[in-house]
Parts: structure tokens; C-alpha cells; sequence
């Protein structure tokens, strides 16, 4: 999992000049701030509005920095109660600055459009008496133009920030992959701000995740990923964790082709990395707090699967994504890079484990007849022993027609060593050259006499995989007393 800073954030700007657009907002905002430098206004608020990643709390700061003013920001919308608004900026208002100088403090609210609910109540009217009174400028910052009282509204200067134009992102994507050494093909800056749909902060971190992990970007190189149906997937989970609020994490999933079943274990995976970026070990109060909502959820998407009803699966979806959004106690910075869940890597992995345990098994029990089960629970062991020993390795490997795979597992060794290679190719040598074409094979012997290649046949005994026929246990012959002699383990 690899965390690295969020370009985003590396290359916000610092000042107006930097901003990509608003050319016209921005100048309205300039002389907003130009009428503080000699009195007050008559509008003491100004709000910004429009979609999210656009700029608006950029400019915000920006513009600060321009005007040399200091901010006061109160930002997380769960503790605006009346009380605290009062108490941050309510004080910050009516004080002049540390130096008595004509320099302000802009105090920002952000989200202003979220100012409502049980833990915010009397917060938009404690705002609305504090920017009638306020000796200060104040800026709000809003996506949502509705979301906010027509009376706040009446006392503020409305400057609504359009989407980026892909053209006038062009330069300033350039600009960061020039910074950050990063050679793009033709093409390929355009095209990712086109489909960035205006939001300059999307295509900012679509070319952070192109980038990752090379220097040098093509135009196949996007459109494979978005080709790629895990780049949805990924792009959806990063919306549930950014979300702001729960229908926008919730609208999120709807163009998603992964079922609420699939998507939970996304959330799960990726939770505590977001979260804290440490992963699994990591349990914070607020990832318990989603722990216990995915619990909910995945109790909705037990009764889908008893019941059938698939329409409980928006109940399942609003906890999960909901659920996420609603206990996060703040975002983490930083560019998360989210994986596929680790528990269906293991799952996968135990059933390729399981059915190569189950082949190893047949070929065993085929060698010396027995059931599979007895095979691998009591026999198989002992023919890994003896794959340990130098003096019968090869006769086990060209006697049951292990493939380099089963080799492996049952050496207990992870990759193919000189020492391995040798044995395997030893051991096909004597199964060519060794097996007879007609007669029951018990055991190839290494200095059994060649036979002529022309007759020989494997039909005697498995030689991969594909050969083996995947028995049931009861497809097993039954031990029966043997007609003659035959050799055993103990003949090896
Ligand atoms: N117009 C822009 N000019 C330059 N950078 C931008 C612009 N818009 C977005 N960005 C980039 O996207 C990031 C996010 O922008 P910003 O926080 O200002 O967006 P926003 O409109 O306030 O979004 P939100 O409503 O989600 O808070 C910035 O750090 C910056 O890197």
C-alpha cells in the first residue's frame, strides 16, 4: 500500500494568480477585498458556490494570502453548534488583529451549505446575526446554493464558480507533469481533461493514478484504464470515503457494476487505510464506528441471500456508504492507492491450494490404493519425506507424474530451484524412457531397462493434471486383497 502526497494538495495554489479559470469571480473578489482595505462594505459576506473541486476554497485561501490577511476557518460542520460559531467567529469578528493594522481576518466557513441538523442546531442563525455584526470579512463556501437560508443569502455577495474549461486545465496539468518529470505523450493531458468533467481536482488525481509508478504516460495508457473495470470500482470507493455527505457517497455506487455484496468488502479493505493509512491493524473510534455499520449491512445482504429480496440491497448500500461518511471524524490527506480485498486473494489461493492438495491425493491414492482422503491425510506426507531423501526423489516424481507445481507443494518449497529443476527433468527423462505401454505400473525403477519409445504409453499413470480425473471419494476403488505380490512403500 503505498501513500504518497496527493498532487492535489502538492500543487494548490497559493495565490490568486495561480487559480486555473474564474477569471471573472475572481476579479469580483478582488475588489470585494479592495472595499475591506478601505472600510467596510456593504455586503460584509461573500459566498462562493459551485460543483466541488473547482477552486472555491483555493481561491478562498488565495485570496487571503494575496490580501495578507489571516484566516480563521471553522470547517468540520459536525461541532458548528450556535455556541461555537459564536465563540470562534463570533470573537473573531468583533477583534481587531494582533498589530491594530488595517490587515483583516478572514474568517471562512466552509460547507456552509451543511449547517443544519441535531448537532448544528441554531448554527445558520448564529451565522446570519454574526455577519450582520461583523467588523471582519467573512467567506463561505458552498456546493450547494439551496442548502442555504435565503435570509444568509441576502446578506452575502454570490459568486458562482463555474466548472474549469478542459482547454484551460491543459497548461496547468502540463505544468505538474513537468514538475513532477513526467513525460506525456500526445494527447494524453488533453484527454484526461476532457473526461474530467470540469472538476479540475479529478483530473489533477486521474493523472496522479496514471503516473503511478512510471515516468512516462501514453494515450493507451488512459484508456486502458478506463477500460479497466476496477478503475471504476476504485474511483467509487475514493468517492465513499471523500464524500461529504451521505447521498452524494450513496449516488456514488449507482453506476457501479460490482453488487453491494462485492463493494462491502471494498469498504472493508480499504477503510483503515484510508482512515489512517496503516491498515489492518489500525482501530480508531471512528473506524469501529463503520465496522459497526458494515456489520448492519451485511446483515441486509444476509437477508437478501436467505430471502431473495434484492430489495433490501438499498438498505445495505445506504449503510455501507452512509454509514462511511457519517462517522468520519475527519478526511486523511494523502493519495491513498486501494487494493482489491485481500480475502478473496486468500480465498483464491486456498482453493488452487485445495485442488492441487486433491490432485496430489489421487495420484497417491491411485499408486498405492487407497481412498483420497487416507491419502492425503496419512499417506502424501510420507512421500514428501521421501522426496527429501536423494535416493528415491526421482522414482516418486516419475512413479506418480507429479507436475512442477505438486513438486512443489509437497517439497514445502516456494520456487524452483537449480536443485528441483534438476530433479523434475530427471524424473520425465525415466517416465519417457522407463514406462511400459501394457503392463500395471507399480513403481518406475531407475535402472529398469529402456523401453522401445514406440510403445510406450502413459495411460498407467497420471502425468499432469489434466490427466487426472477428479474423483469423488466414493469413485475410489475399495481396497481389495491383491491377486499377487506388490510392491509397497516399503519397496522404495
Ligand atoms: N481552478 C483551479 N485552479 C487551480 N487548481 C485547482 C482549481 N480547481 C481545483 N484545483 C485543484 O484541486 C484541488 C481542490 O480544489 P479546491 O479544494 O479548491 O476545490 P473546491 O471547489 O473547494 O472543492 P470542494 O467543494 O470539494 O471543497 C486543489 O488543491 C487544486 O490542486
Amino acid at each position: 500500500m503505498t501513500v504518497q502526497m496527493e498532487w492535489a494538495e502538492k500543487y494548490r495554489p497559493k495565490t490568486l494568480s495561480d487559480i486555473v479559470g474564474h477569471k471573472k469571480v475572481i476579479d469580483d473578489l478582488k475588489k470585494w477585498g479592495e472595499q475591506w482595505v478601505h472600510g467596510a462594505p456593504e455586503l460584509k459576506a461573500v459566498l462562493l458556490h459551485g460543483q466541488a473541486g473547482i477552486g472555491k476554497t483555493s481561491s478562498a485561501y488565495a485570496f487571503a494570502n494575496d490580501m495578507g490577511w489571516e484566516v480563521i476557518e471553522l470547517n468540520a460542520s459536525d461541532q458548528r453548534t450556535a455556541g461555537v460559531i459564536e465563540k470562534v467567529a463570533g470573537s473573531a469578528s468583533r477583534m481587531q488583529t494582533l498589530t491594530g493594522s488595517s490587515a483583516k481576518r478572514l474568517i471562512v466557513l466552509d460547507e456552509a451549505d451543511n449547517i443544519h441538523g441535531n448537532s448544528d442546531r441554531g448554527g445558520a442563525r448564529a451565522i446570519v446575526d454574526i455577519v450582520k455584526k461583523t467588523s471582519q470579512p467573512i467567506l463561505l463556501i458552498a456546493n450547494d446554493l439551496y442548502g442555504i437560508s435565503s435570509s444568509l443569502r441576502s446578506l452575502c455577495l454570490e459568486l458562482k464558480f463555474g466548472s474549469v474549461q478542459s482547454r484551460s486545465m491543459v497548461p496547468a496539468l502540463k505544468d505538474i507533469a513537468r514538475q513532477e518529470g513526467l513525460m506525456c505523450g500526445i494527447g494524453v493531458i488533453e484527454k484526461i481533461s476532457e473526461s474530467a468533467d470540469g472538476d479540475f481536482r479529478s483530473a489533477v488525481n486521474d493523472l496522479q493514478a496514471v503516473a503511478m509508478g512510471r515516468t512516462e504516460i501514453d494515450i493507451e495508457d488512459i484508456s486502458t484504464s478506463e477500460r479497466d473495470t476496477k478503475e471504476s470500482i476504485f474511483k467509487v470507493v475514493g468517492r465513499i470515503f471523500k464524500g461529504k455527505d451521505i447521498s452524494s457517497a450513496l449516488e456514488a455506487t449507482y453506476n457501479l457494476d460490482e453488487t453491494p455484496e462485492d463493494l462491502i468488502h471494498w469498504v472493508d479493505e480499504n477503510l483503515p487505510y484510508q482512515y489512517t493509512g496503516k491498515g489492518e491493524e489500525a482501530l480508531t473510534p471512528d473506524i469501529v464506528q463503520v465496522y459497526s455499520y458494515l456489520s448492519r449491512s451485511d446483515r441486509f445482504l444476509g437477508r437478501v441471500r436467505r430471502r431473495q429480496n434484492y430489495r433490501m440491497w438499498r438498505y445495505a448500500g445506504m449503510l455501507m456508504t452512509g454509514g462511511t461518511v457519517v462517522s468520519k471524524s475527519r478526511s486523511r490527506g494523502g493519495f491513498v492507492k486501494y487494493q482489491s480485498p485481500s480475502l478473496w486473494r486468500k480465498m483464491g489461493q486456498m482453493r488452487s491450494k485445495r485442488n492441487m492438495r486433491n490432485n496430489i491425493a489421487v495420484k497417491v491414492g491411485t499408486h498405492c490404493h487407497e481412498s483420497m482422503r487416507y491419502s492425503r491425510l496419512e499417506v502424501a506426507g510420507l512421500y514428501s519425506k521421501l522426496l527429501e531423501t536423494d535416493v528415491y526423489s526421482v522414482e516418486v516424481v516419475a512413479t506418480l507424474g507429479l507436475d512442477m507445481d505438486e513438486l512443489l507443494y509437497l517439497l514445502g518449497a516456494k520456487k524452483v530451484t537449480k536443485k528441483i529443476q534438476a530433479l523434475y527433468d530427471e524424473a520425465q527423462e525415466l517416465r519417457k524412457h522407463v514406462l511400459p505401454s501394457d503392463e500395471p505400473v507399480f513403481f518406475v525403477e531407475r535402472n529398469a531397462p529402456k523401453k522401445d519409445p514406440s510403445q510406450l504409453s502413459l495411460d498407467k499413470l497420471p502425468v499432469s493434471n489434466n490427466d487426472v480425473p477428479v474423483l469423488e471419494e466414493s469413485s475410489f476403488p475399495k481396497k481389495e486383497p491383491l491377486k499377487k505380490p506388490q510392491k509397497t512403500l516399503f519397496d522404495f
